[in-house]
C-alpha cells in the first residue's frame, strides 16, 4: 500500500465515512481526477481553473529531471557543495522536508532577520550556490535575498551568474530579471499554487541540488496517484473528508503529531498547506505543530507514521500529494476557497505601506521589565511581565480560542551559546532550549488547557498567517521583536533588512489590531537577556 489513511476513533471514522459517501453521491472523486474547477462553487472557479496542475504532477515533473540533472552536474564540477534557499512559504518549506529526511544539508532562507542572513552570507560563500525561487517573483523577502546575495558574491569577485539559479513562473518580474542578469531559470508549472508546489520545480530544483533523491519522491507519489481516481480505498478522500467533518462539528484544531516518523519536519509543511488553505470566511482548521495533545474537545490528532485519531503512513511524495488532496476535499466540505489567501496580502500592503512612510511607529512601551519592553493596549498597570502572560492566557476564549507567538528572531541564534566541549548530548540539548524563544511555547502551554502555538515571522506570515486574521476570530496574539546589532542593507532599496522585519511585525499587529484581537509585541532590547528573561518569567505565571 503507497499510503494508509486509518481512524483510531469509532465516532470519527464514522462521520469521516459518511462524508466520504456524500462526497462520492457528488462525484467529487471522478471530478477532481479530471480536473473539474467547479468542485468549489462559482466564486471560487476562476482560480480552482488555474491552480488543479498539482494533480499530474507526479508525470508531469518528470519532464524536468534532464534539466535538473544539466544544474546539479554543473555545481558539482564547481565544487559549490552549500546550497542556499531563498524562498517564503510553499517555496521553501517542502524542500526543507524533502532535505531533512533525505539527510542532505540544505540552508533554508526564509527570514528578514539580518543576523540569520548574515549568517548564512558567512558560511562558505565561496562554494555557494543560492536557488532563489518564487512564483509570483515579487515577494519582498526573496527579493531582499537576491539583492543581497548578488551583492556579496560581487563583492566577493564572483560573478553572480555563475551561482545563482531562478526557480518562477512564466512570465514573473523574477524571470524576465533573471534573463537579464543571465542566470538559469527553470519554469515552474503555473497551473499549480505556492503550497501545492511539492513535487514542482520548487520542491525538486534545490532539493536535487542538495542531493536529494527526487525521482523517488515522484515515484512515491505516482504510486499513489491511482488510489485518487476511486470512490472506495481512497486515502485522500477518506483524510479529507475526515478533516472537513471534523471541523465542520467543532474539532477545528488539527494537532500533527510525528514522532515515530522518519519522515522530517512534515508537519511545518501540512501547516502552511492547511492553515492557508482553509483559514478564510471565519472558517477554517489551525494546526498545531510541535506540541502535545491536550484532550480538548476542539482538537483532532493526526499522526504522521505515528498513533492519532487518524494516523497517515507512508513516504514523502505520496504524503505530499495526499495531503494536498485531501486539503482540496476539506476545502470543498468546508466550503471555501481552498486555493487564494485573502488576507495574506493584507499585512503585506500593510508592511509596505511603514515602509514608505519614513519613522517606523513603534510606540512607546506600556511597560519594562529589564531586557524586555512590553507594547500593547491596558497594559500600563501590569506589574511585570508575568502579569502580561497571565492577562494574554485569561484572554483566549474558553471553548474554543488559541494563542499564537509569532517570534521575528534569529531561529538559529540559540545554536550559538556556547557549550562545554565535552558536554552531553542533553547538556547540549539544555542550553540550546534555555536560549531558544520556542521554548516559550511549551512554558505557557502548561499554563493554558488551549492550545499555544508558535511561529517565526515572517516565516508563519505565509502559514498560520492567513489563519490568524481569515479564520475564526479566536486568537490572542503574542508577538516577538529584538534589537537589531549589525543590519544589512537591501541594495537597490531605501530599506534594510531590520526596517523590513520591524515594519513586517508593526503591520501584522496592525491587521490583528484593526479586528480587535488582543495583541501584545514584546521587544528585546537584548537578545539573550530578552529570551532569558521571557522564559524566566513565564515559569513565574
Ligand atoms: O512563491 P512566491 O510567489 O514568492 O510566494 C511565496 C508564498 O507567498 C504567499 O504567502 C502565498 O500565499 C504562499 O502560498 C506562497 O508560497
Amino acid at each position: 500500500m503507497a499510503v494508509s489513511v486509518t481512524f483510531n476513533e469509532d465516532r470519527l471514522a464514522e462521520q469521516a465515512a459518511e462524508t466520504v459517501r456524500a462526497l462520492v453521491a457528488d462525484g467529487v472523486h471522478e471530478r477532481l481526477a479530471a480536473g473539474d474547477a467547479a468542485l468549489w462553487g462559482e466564486e471560487a472557479r476562476a482560480e480552482a481553473a488555474v491552480r488543479l496542475g498539482w494533480l499530474t504532477l507526479p508525470l508531469t515533473s518528470r519532464e524536468l529531471l534532464p534539466e535538473i540533472g544539466i544544474l546539479v552536474e554543473r555545481a558539482r564540477a564547481q565544487g559549490l557543495d552549500h546550497v542556499v534557499l531563498a524562498g517564503m512559504g510553499g517555496s521553501s518549506l517542502a524542500p526543507e522536508v524533502i532535505c531533512t529526511t533525505a539527510d542532505v544539508p540544505l540552508t533554508v532562507l526564509d527570514t528578514t532577520d539580518p543576523a540569520q542572513v548574515r549568517r548564512a552570507l558567512a558560511d562558505r560563500l565561496e562554494r555557494t550556490i543560492v536557488v532563489v525561487a518564487s512564483k509570483s517573483g515579487g515577494t519582498v523577502e526573496t527579493d531582499s535575498h537576491r539583492r543581497i546575495y548578488e551583492q556579496a558574491f560581487r563583492d566577493a569577485g564572483i560573478d553572480p551568474a555563475e551561482r545563482i539559479v531562478v526557480v518562477t513562473d512564466p512570465g514573473s518580474p523574477l524571470e524576465q530579471a533573471a534573463i537579464e542578469a543571465g542566470y538559469p531559470v527553470i519554469l515552474a508549472d503555473p497551473n499549480v499554487g505556492g503550497r501545492y508546489s511539492a513535487l514542482s520545480a520548487f520542491g525538486l530544483v534545490p532539493s536535487a541540488l542538495a542531493g536529494a533523491d527526487v525521482l523517488k519522491l515522484l515515484d512515491d507519489a505516482a504510486a499513489v496517484q491511482p488510489l485518487l481516481a476511486q470512490a472506495e480505498g481512497n486515502p485522500g478522500l477518506e483524510l479529507g473528508a475526515a478533516l472537513g467533518a471534523a471541523a465542520l462539528a467543532g474539532r477545528d484544531k488539527l494537532v500533527l503529531e510525528d514522532s515515530m516518523s522518519e519522515i522530517n519536519g512534515l508537519p511545518d509543511w501540512i501547516e502552511q498547506l492547511v492553515a492557508e488553505s482553509t483559514g478564510k470566511s471565519g472558517k477554517g482548521i489551525l494546526p498545531v505543530v510541535g506540541a502535545d495533545p491536550n484532550d480538548s474537545d476542539d482538537e483532532l490528532v493526526a499522526g504522521i507514521d505515528s498513533d492519532g485519531s487518524v494516523t497517515v503512513a507512508g513516504p514523502l511524495g505520496a504524503q505530499f500529494l495526499v495531503w494536498e488532496y485531501a486539503t482540496a476535499v476539506a476545502g470543498r466540505v468546508l466550503g471555501i476557497d481552498p486555493f487564494n489567501q485573502p488576507n495574506v496580502t493584507e499585512s503585506k500592503e500593510n508592511t509596505n505601506r511603514l515602509l514608505a512612510a519614513g519613522e517606523l511607529p513603534v510606540g512607546a512601551p506600556a511597560l519594562v521589565d529589564g531586557p524586555v519592553e512590553v507594547y500593547g493596549e491596558g497594559l500600563e498597570d501590569a506589574k511585570d511581565l508575568s502579569e502580561v502572560f497571565t492577562r494574554l492566557l485569561q484572554d483566549i476564549p474558553d471553548d474554543d480560542g488559541y494563542l499564537a507567538v509569532m517570534a521575528y528572531l534569529d531561529r538559529e541564534a540559540a545554536f550559538d551559546v556556547p557549550v562545554a566541549e565535552d558536554a552531553s548530548f542533553e547538556a547540549m540539548t539544555d542550553a540550546w532550549s534555555a536560549a531558544d524563544p520556542a521554548t516559550l511555547r511549551g512554558l505557557l502551554a502548561v499554563r493554558t488547557d488551549r492550545p499555544v502555538t508558535f511561529g517565526w515571522g515572517p516565516r508563519f506570515l505565509h502559514s498560520t498567517g492567513q489563519y490568524h486574521k481569515g479564520g475564526p476570530q479566536n486568537g490572542v496574539f503574542l508577538q516577538i521583536t529584538g534589537a537589531v546589532e549589525a543590519d544589512l542593507e537591501v541594495p537597490g532599496k531605501p530599506y534594510t533588512l531590520g526596517r523590513l522585519q520591524m515594519a513586517q511585525a508593526l503591520g501584522d499587529q496592525g491587521a490583528l489590531t484593526g479586528r480587535a484581537r488582543p495583541t501584545v509585541r514584546l521587544h528585546l532590547t537584548d537578545r539573550a537577556a530578552g529570551v532569558a528573561r521571557l522564559l524566566a518569567a513565564a515559569r513565574e505565571v
